[in-house]
């Protein structure tokens, strides 16, 4: 049995917050208007997907607070300047997109182990938020009428989907192997592989 306690919460949000400023950093793939492919929509919903709404949100803001002083954005960008740019959108949808990943996922807790229902959460969040906000940015920032914004960020889509799967693959064995990091009860089968008092 693992008992949450406020460290075990700031060392888990701590270690999302750098799996997504590694996500970013990774290469990314250049686009002519200055939004990268990357892979930091896939730290962002695995830290809701795992870590719930509130510590979700938590860890991409601090990701955000801690990109305003090391170069943890994509390309390895870093500094306020970068909110007046074209991705701003997608940054300051991160904590959202997380979040209501983490409300999501948290509120169908018996079936966190299922690819189904996390993938359907991630993608939920996503589009809800993700490509919402940064299209609108983008737009603003790159002077695209609403609908070529739209467009552009499309391309985005089967990218991100993938990332999607595998954000789900992961979050769902993570939640079959720490069941009580979401509080949820071991199915019978489960149970009786694991003894309760050995996990
Ligand atoms: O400047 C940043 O750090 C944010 C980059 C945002 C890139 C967006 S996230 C959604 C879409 N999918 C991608 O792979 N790239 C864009």
């Amino acid at each position: 049995m693992t008992r949450r306690t406020p460290t075990t919460d700031v060392a888990l949000i701590a270690g999302f917050a750098a799996l997504i400023a590694v996500c970013a950093i990774l290469p990314d793939i250049k686009t002519g208007i200055g939004v990268p492919y990357s892979l930091q929509t896939f730290g962002v919903l695995l830290a809701g997907a795992v870590l719930g709404p509130v510590r979700g949100f938590l860890c991409v803001l601090l990701y955000l607070v801690a990109g305003l002083v090391l170069p943890i954005y994509s390309g390895g960008a870093s500094g306020i300047s970068h909110y007046s740019g074209v991705t701003a959108g997608y940054l300051v949808a991160f904590p959202l997109a997380a979040a209501l990943c983490g409300f999501l996922v948290y509120r169908n807790r018996q079936s966190a182990t299922q690819f189904t229902l996390v993938f359907t959460c991630g993608l939920l969040s996503s589009f809800v938020f993700i490509h919402t906000l940064g299209p609108l940015n983008l737009a603003w920032r790159a002077d695209l009428s609403i609908k070529e914004a739209f467009s552009f960020d499309a391309a985005y889509f089967p990218g991100d989907i993938a990332k999607n799967v595998v954000m789900a693959l992961v979050a769902t064995a993570v939640h079959r192997a720490f069941p009580d990091l979401i509080g949820r009860r071991r199915s019978s089968a489960e149970a009786e592989e694991i003894p309760a008092e050995l996990s």
